[in-house]
């Protein structure tokens, strides 16, 4: 079977692993980078399958590098991954009582040729344990590869990663393309789901189109198993990233460590989606799907009429707002149209539903709406403040959760008993944190300060400052900018806001901080620092840097604490918050 494939045309790294050192207590990664992965040589290449057909080189790992973690350096996504196939074959070996390395794992070219495309191949292994569950939610198990090839000749295992498995399950899994040291999987069937073996329980999924859809990865596992999960990424975070606090967490705290607080709501909490569309010329513009990404299909769209963790009202308008754009679609008769043309049409192939409060300002009674154009203003209330930004600018996407994540700034505030006068507000978009922590500074001379990249955001926080009773620029004001040029910023100085009497909040996106913001930070001497990610990994990685650089001794922050919140029930993600304290 092997052997069909020419051979000496396809250009495949002889040791990916050549930059790479792993051992189990110490794992050091460098970037990897597009030319070290296979499938991205830059020569032009022919392989066949069997009947001759040519298989195109794996587009797959440049999607996987271009995703926005990736901009994330060392703890990119490929990087977290390789650290969690560490972990897993850790697990593997000690319970098979082998010693395989992860170098042991590489594919061999032949094999990653042969499977290089989705649905070449359609290898069933049978009765495959699922062990580790990767903070991208998916399962990783471990398959004989003779188990899958005729080829008897082929030993060692196959790591398969496998979206909708959790550790426990016993499956059957379709194998499909592989990867650097991993396959890709689909699974067929759980064998054991009503076992005592698996955390699953099928009977909690309420969505019917979670096995396809990319949108939700963990509906099968109850509420107290997806927080243990949530909590395990933030800890495996700091041991990849920051393993000395790790280890010193876990000694002082035990479980404690990342402990991952509720949302209010487990479904019906999300109050944003964007479902969206990719027209096809052999598709009637009514039959159009309007979803998510397909898990099974990398360039698929699931078609959904509900998505059960989006707010009523969404779910509402959503049939709605799906028969106003199919027939739009159908009247422009959209699969005769070229690309350009859509474009010139102005055709956005994503929809928008927020939700939003409409008040009326006579008698401040308030009703909920849905929101469909990017263009309007969204108003939100959260706690006892009221926020307004354009739709199309980030704000977070769960409001029951956020009162829980003041209430938890605010208890370590007092808790620290600081005498401070200034927050600021770094990575501040339009004005959240700041704006919900302003009764936390004194009323005479205390100040909110924030930057952030977007400018719109920036008009909206100003707006909101005012909206909520912040006289500007006395009680509050806010630059547009990028965060490492806050302290070197004129408004900034003149502000006359002082280290010595600041709690710094950042909230940076999923790529984190940098080294630079990092330095300013510990010039600028802040009494407590609120680190607030949406990605543990960076945040992890950002930490350690920090550690680093304070080395001199000079100035010291110590964390105190780190946890999680579940701002999005059912999916694989977490927020992650840090608190640090300047204790030299
Ligand atoms: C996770 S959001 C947090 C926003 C805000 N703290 C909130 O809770 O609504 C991250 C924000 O950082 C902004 N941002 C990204 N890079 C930035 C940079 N280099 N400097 C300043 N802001 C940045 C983004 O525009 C985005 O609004």
């Amino acid at each position: 079977m092997i052997a069909s494939i020419r051979s000496g045309r396809y250009r495949y790294p002889k040791n990916i692993f050549a930059t790479r050192s792993f051992s189990k207590s110490s794992i050091e990664l460098k970037p990897t980078t597009p030319s070290n992965i296979p499938g991205n040589s830059s020569k032009s290449v022919l392989i066949q399958d069997q009947v001759g057909n040519e298989i195109k080189p794996r587009k797959y790992w440049k999607h996987f590098l271009k995703s926005k973690r990736d901009e994330a350096g060392v703890a990119s996504r490929v990087s977290v991954f390789f650290h969690e196939v560490q972990e897993a074959l850790d697990i593997f070996n000690s319970t098979n009582q082998l010693d395989l390395a992860v170098k042991d794992l590489e594919i061999p070219s032949d094999l990653a040729e042969l499977y290089s495309q989705p649905g070449l191949m359609n290898s069933i292994a049978h009765e495959v344990e699922v062990i580790y569950l990767t903070s991208n939610g998916d399962g990783l198990c471990f398959v004989p590869r003779r188990s899958y090839l005729n080829d008897q000749a082929q030993a060692g295992h196959t790591v398969v990663r496998v979206p909708k498995a959790i550790p426990g399950d016993i499956i059957d899994v379709k194998i499909g393309r592989h990867m650097a040291i991993h396959s890709e999987g689909e699974l067929v069937k759980v064998l054991n789901s009503r076992s005592r073996l698996t955390r699953r329980n099928d009977r909690l999924i309420v969505c019917s189109n979670f096995d396809q859809c990319s949108g939700c990865q963990l509906q099968m596992m109850n509420n107290d198993d997806q927080l243990r999960f949530k909590q395990s990424v933030i800890q495996r975070a700091f041991k990849f990233y920051y393993p000395s606090l790790y280890e010193e967490f876990k000694a002082k705290r035990a479980d404690g460590f990342g402990s991952v607080m509720d949302s209010p709501m487990q479904y019906s909490y999300r109050t944003k989606i964007t479902p969206h569309f990719k027209p096809r010329r052999d598709v009637k513009p009514l039959d159009t799907k309007i979803g998510f990404n397909d898990i099974h299909d990398p360039v698929g769209i699931v078609d959904i009429d509900h998505c059960p963790i989006a707010t009523p009202l969404i779910n509402q308008e959503f049939p709605k707002l799906k028969s106003k754009v199919l027939e739009e679609l159908d009247r422009v008769q959209i699969n005769k149209m070229l690309t350009k043309q859509r474009i010139k049409a102005k055709i956005s192939p994503t929809l928008f539903l927020r939700d939003s409060i409409r008040l009326d300002h006579k008698t401040g009674d308030f009703d909920q709406v849905c929101i469909t154009d990017t263009g309007k203003v969204v108003t939100e209330k959260v706690g006892d403040f009221v926020f307004q930004f354009e739709a199309s600018e980030f704000f977070q996407n769960n409001s029951y959760i956020l009162p829980q994540v003041i209430d938890y700034i605010k208890y370590h505030i007092h808790e620290s008993n600081l005498n401070f006068k200034y927050i600021v507000d770094t990575y501040c978009g339009s004005g959240f944190f700041g704006i919900s922590l302003s009764k936390e500074v004194p009323e005479k001379d205390g100040k909110i300060f924030g930057i952030e990249i977007s400018k719109k955001s920036i008009k909206y926080a100003e707006h909101n400052a005012s909206l909520n009773g912040l006289k500007l620029p006395e009680k509050a004001e806010f630059i547009a900018g990028n965060s490492e040029d806050l302290f070197s910023n004129q408004v900034f100085a003149d502000s006359q806001v002082t280290g010595d009497k600041s709690i710094l909040i950042m909230d940076p996106s999923r790529k984190g901080s940098n080294e630079s913001f990092l330095k300013q930070l510990l010039k600028f001497k802040p009494m407590m620092v609120v680190y607030i990610s949406c990605n543990p990994f960076t945040q992890a990685r950002d930490l350690q840097m920090l550690n680093l650089l304070q080395q001199d001794g000079s100035v010291q922050y110590e964390i105190q604490d780190v946890v999680g919140f579940d701002f999005f029930p059912q999916t694989k993600h977490v927020e992650s918050v840090a608190i640090l304290k300047r204790i030299i």
